[in-house]
């Protein structure tokens, strides 16, 4: 009987050193991972950023996910058309009197959250958005909350209601979906393992992020600069970018960021180098006095990002302008912020 006992005792003592070894071996590898986490406003481009990671590293996506891109897709042009036709009701904009009917049993009838597009959506669609009125309010978009990709997909409307239609890379990277919880990507580069953790940036969203910064190498914080005129979708009162600059400043200050080398990203910058032409920074910045160009008015934008961290010894902010839709541009980018780590700039200072 004791022998027997001793067996089992020794038998599981074995057991433990197994556990006790792959728990080692795990976190030696987790160790060795480098953990970037991304932070910023709802609709800023955080998980664009991470679809971009998905096809220089990781090959692409999965039927899965093509699948939900294809679904959510269809509803969104569904969607942008009801806003479109509201936008003309509240602007004062007539639609042509052939479509005034049909406009109104289109809001009547279109659901919500459908992501079929039957042979009668689509010959709506494509009525409604030939109507000169809704062309008149998509140039106003953006007092609508109705986003700038609404024309890029809507001008796709016959291949997108196609049964066999399969979003390409370019309709998934232009299509929002926004982020609920925490998502996370890993992936490796030469030897290097990396961890990408993606979070919903809306304010909801926001208490989540706390849970995940005592262990990152890296925040990357993104901004999009081209919404300096927009207000923000949760509360219509407020400014995008005050919105940012805010949560920023409340995020450095935070006593497990506060040594962590930060990358800022100025993301839409394709959308801000046009806008800047057009609408003055003062909108945003009413003290701004200097010229109304993108070289100046970016410049300010950034200074008083990098002005609110409160400067530590050693630890460094970097600045990019980025456009997360361009893969190639988003490629050198990404590249050149993961050199900054692996070749120990970064590292060292913590
Ligand atoms: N034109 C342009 N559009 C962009 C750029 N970056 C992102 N977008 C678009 O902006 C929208 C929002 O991007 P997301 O990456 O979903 O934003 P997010 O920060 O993850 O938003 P949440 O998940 O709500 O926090 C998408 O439709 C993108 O295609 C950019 O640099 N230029
Ligand atoms: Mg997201």
């Amino acid at each position: 009987m004791g022998g027997s006992k001793s067996k089992e005792k020794q038998k599981e003592a074995k057991r433990n050193k197994q556990i006790e070894k792959q728990f080692r071996e795990e976190k030696k590898s987790l160790d060795k991972q480098v953990k970037i986490l991304l932070l910023g406003t709802g609709d800023s481009g955080k998980s664009t950023i991470v679809k971009q990671m998905q096809i220089l590293y990781k090959g692409g996506f999965q039927e899965k996910e093509i699948e939900q891109y294809r679904k959510a897709i269809r509803t969104q042009i569904k969607g942008y058309i009801k806003v479109l036709i509201r936008a003309c009701h509240e602007s004062g904009f007539n639609l042509l009197e052939e479509n005034q009917i049909l406009a109104e049993d289109y809001i009547r009838t279109v659901k919500k959250n459908e992501p079929e597009i039957t042979e009668q959506n689509k010959k709506d669609i494509l009525k409604l958005w030939a109507d000169p009125a809704l062309k008149k309010a998509y140039k106003i978009h953006d007092q609508f909350q109705l986003p700038n990709v609404a024309k890029y997909f809507l001008d796709k409307t016959e291949e997108i209601a196609k049964e066999d239609f399969t979003p390409n890379e370019k309709d998934i990277l232009n299509c929002r979906i926004s982020t609920i919880g925490v998502k996370e990507i890993q992936f490796q580069v030469k030897d290097d393992d990396w961890r990408l953790v993606d979070v919903g940036g809306q304010r909801s969203e926001r208490r989540k992020w706390i849970h995940q910064f005592d262990d990152i190498d890296m925040l990357i914080f993104v901004i999009a600069i081209s919404e300096y005129n927009l207000s923000l979708y949760e509360e219509q009162t407020v400014n995008r970018m005050h919105e940012s600059l805010s949560v920023f400043q409340k995020t450095v200050k935070n006593g497990f960021l506060k040594k962590k080398n930060i990358v800022l990203l100025f993301n839409k910058v394709d959308l801000f180098k046009e806008k800047i032409k057009k609408i003055p920074l003062t909108v945003c910045f009413p003290e701004y006095d200097d010229k109304q160009n993108f070289e100046k008015c970016g410049e300010y934008i950034q200074n008083k990002f990098k002005k609110s961290v409160k400067k530590s010894k050693g630890r460094s902010i970097k600045c990019h302008y980025t456009c997360a839709t361009d893969t190639n541009l988003m490629k050198n980018v990404i590249e050149e912020v993961m050199h900054s780590v692996t070749a120990g700039q970064i590292k060292v200072f913590f």
